[in-house]
């Protein structure tokens, strides 16, 4: 497949249900443990399919940065690796998802338990078209999160354990509720970067099928 012009015909905005109007919006999960490369898979998503990335981590980050009323709580979830609550995460979505013109997302590192899942059904009402899952061995995890060298306040020793302590025990089972709805697409991310991202295109490509 080519260019971002050359949308595979699952991307074209449809009726999922009586509730949805034609221009609803066209949603893809992205999930898998923390460094498990899926900013960097977003990001080669984007140039050759069109999506716009929103990455909850990022926009957590962002309301941070700003000063947010908000801010120093968000920072503290981070630093101790737990799941700032959803209300917050979900609403950060919304906004994005509405202030962009396009309709397509891939939405990277959510839902991360099942309180956001839920809190993303009741507030935005969107199910994900499919749910790409990025699986990788936990000692890759820790060594590619230590190698990042971004100066994030989460990459440490301290906090890396209670952040796949979390992964394992509140975002699999997550996985595992759309894996029994046939949502989920796993990719093995435990390869370099551009053969991780085969992958990734065969699954955007079949599903057009
Ligand atoms: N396939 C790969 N092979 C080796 N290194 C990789 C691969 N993919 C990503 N990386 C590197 O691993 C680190 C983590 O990648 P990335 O930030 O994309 O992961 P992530 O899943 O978004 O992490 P987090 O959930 O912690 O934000 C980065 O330094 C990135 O350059
Ligand atoms: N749905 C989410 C996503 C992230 N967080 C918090 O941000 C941290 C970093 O997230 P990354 O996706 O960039 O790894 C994460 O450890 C959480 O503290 C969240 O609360 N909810």
């Amino acid at each position: 497949m080519s260019a971002s012009t050359d949308y595979p015909s699952f991307l074209t905005p449809k009726v999922a249900n009586e509730n949805q109007s034609h221009d609803a919006a066209i949603v893809v999960f992205v999930l898998g443990g923390p460094g498990s490369g899926k900013g960097t898979q977003c990001q080669k998503i984007v140039e050759h399919f069109g999506f716009t990335h929103l990455g909850a981590g990022d926009l957590l980050q962002a309301e941070i940065d700003s000063g947010s009323e908000n801010g120093a709580m968000i920072e503290n979830f981070k630093k101790e690796g737990k799941i700032v609550p959803s209300e917050i995460t979900v609403r950060l979505l919304q906004q994005a998802m509405q202030q962009s013109e396009n309709k397509k997302f891939i939405i990277d590192g959510f839902p991360r338990n099942e309180e956001n899942r839920a809190a993303f059904e009741n507030i935005v009402g969107i199910e994900p078209e499919f749910v790409l899952f990025f699986e990788c061995p936990e000692e890759v995890l820790t060594k590619r999160i230590l190698n990042r060298n971004q100066g994030r306040v989460d990459d440490n020793v301290h906090t890396i354990p209670k952040r796949l302590k979390v992964y394992f025990e509140q975002t699999l089972p997550v996985i595992d509720h759309y894996s029994s709805k046939g949502k989920v697409q796993k990719v093995d991310a435990h390869r370099s970067v551009d053969e991780v991202f085969e992958g990734v295109k065969s699954i955007f490509c079949r599903l057009t099928k």
